[in-house]
């Protein structure tokens, strides 16, 4: 379990203060991927230095299992370090080295014994599906296979958490999934907690359990998926059930519908057009499947003459969420 308590990060330039990080409190239990969002500037970069130590907080706290990150005294930070596997955006391999003494580097740098290098290793390279590659060197191998093995080094001590920086950034959208697939295999299968940073909405469609919306420093939207995803007016929201931009259109009032589970697949619109007598003009309409769960929006016009009140108690007595959209 990895808990962020109010992290604070300010930066000195000259006499001006840069917030980097401006109160960011996050909680991810054991076993699941939190997914960290936001555009450029937001704060990312500042919060995996803070997470791994390689920066220290201004103020706030960083907790993995109980353990107190952030009061770690700088001679234990090497140490500390260690519970925490990073992956990040380009692998960085030792070209001289092959696939599996580019694996064994963490453990000979920590003085792990000879034999037990190499029974770890193979343990790593049938996680991450390398087996074959064992003697291959980083310029025979693809990006997925690059990246592949970048995650068997960071797993190769046995981290509690494993923190991806962009780690699918450079692959293509194919490479991207099996990559995202893997990451998430692993965490099921060894019980890691695993924080992923990134600018791509589908990172997080595909494999996140949870996810924080971070801007200026700050987070502004934050949960489960499938509870930011049901919050039809919020952003994530919006980014994670896309609808296309429709122009203005003259005539009745625009809703917004949002459908969760079960209730995407029942006939909402033909029971709405018999109920109320009306016609139901559909603009734009996306379905999703997100944690498991279905989810449904819908963009859609309405006579001038509905009643919206009584629109709005029939929807939401079929377990339909409603924002009027103009
Ligand atoms: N060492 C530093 N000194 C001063 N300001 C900094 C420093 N590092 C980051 N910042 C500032 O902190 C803010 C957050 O930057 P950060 O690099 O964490 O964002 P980011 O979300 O990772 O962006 P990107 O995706 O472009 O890497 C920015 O305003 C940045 O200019």
């Amino acid at each position: 379990m990895i808990t962020v308590t109010d992290l604070r990060k300010v930066y000195r330039q000259g006499t001006r203060e840069v917030v980097a990080l401006d109160g960011v409190s996050m909680s991810v239990p054991k076993g699941s991927i939190h997914g960290i969002i936001g555009h450029s500037g937001a704060g990312k970069s500042t919060l995996v230095r803070c997470l791994t130590l390689l920066d220290r907080p201004s103020s706030g706290t960083v907790t993995i299992d109980g353990r107190e990150l952030t009061n770690v005294k700088d001679s234990e930070i090497r140490l500390a370090r260690r519970r925490i596997g990073m992956v990040f955006q380009h692998a960085n391999l030792m070209d001289s080295r092959t696939t599996a003494a580019n694996i064994a580097h963490p453990l000979e740098l920590v003085g792990t014994p000879k034999r037990d290098i190499e029974a770890r290793v193979q343990e790593l390279l049938a996680l991450v599906g390398l087996d074959q590659f064992a003697d291959a060197y980083p310029a025979q191998l693809s990006g997925g296979q690059k990246q592949r093995v970048g995650i068997a080094r960071a797993l190769a001590a046995h981290p509690d958490v494993l923190l991806c920086d962009e780690p699918t950034s450079a692959l293509d959208p194919r490479t991207t999934d099996e990559i995202l697939d893997l990451i998430s295999e692993l965490t099921n299968r060894l019980g890691l907690t695993v924080l992923i940073i990134t600018h791509e909405m589908n990172v997080v469609k595909r494999i996140c359990d949870s996810v924080s919306l971070l801007e200026a420093g700050r987070v502004v939207e934050h949960g489960p998926l499938q509870e930011v995803a049901s919050h039809l007016g919020g952003r994530l929201a919006k980014a994670l059930i896309p609808l296309p931009p429709t122009p203005p259109v003259p005539g009745g009032p625009v809703v917004e519908l949002l459908m969760v589970g079960d209730h995407a697949t029942e006939p909402v619109l033909s029971g709405l057009t018999r109920r109320f007598n009306t016609d139901v003009n559909v603009l734009a309409g996306s379905v999703e499947t997100l944690a498991g769960q279905r989810f449904g929006r819908l963009r859609v016009q309405l006579d001038a003459s509905t009643d919206m009140e009584a629109v709005k108690d029939y929807l939401a007595s079929q377990g339909v969420t409603v924002e009027v959209a103009a």
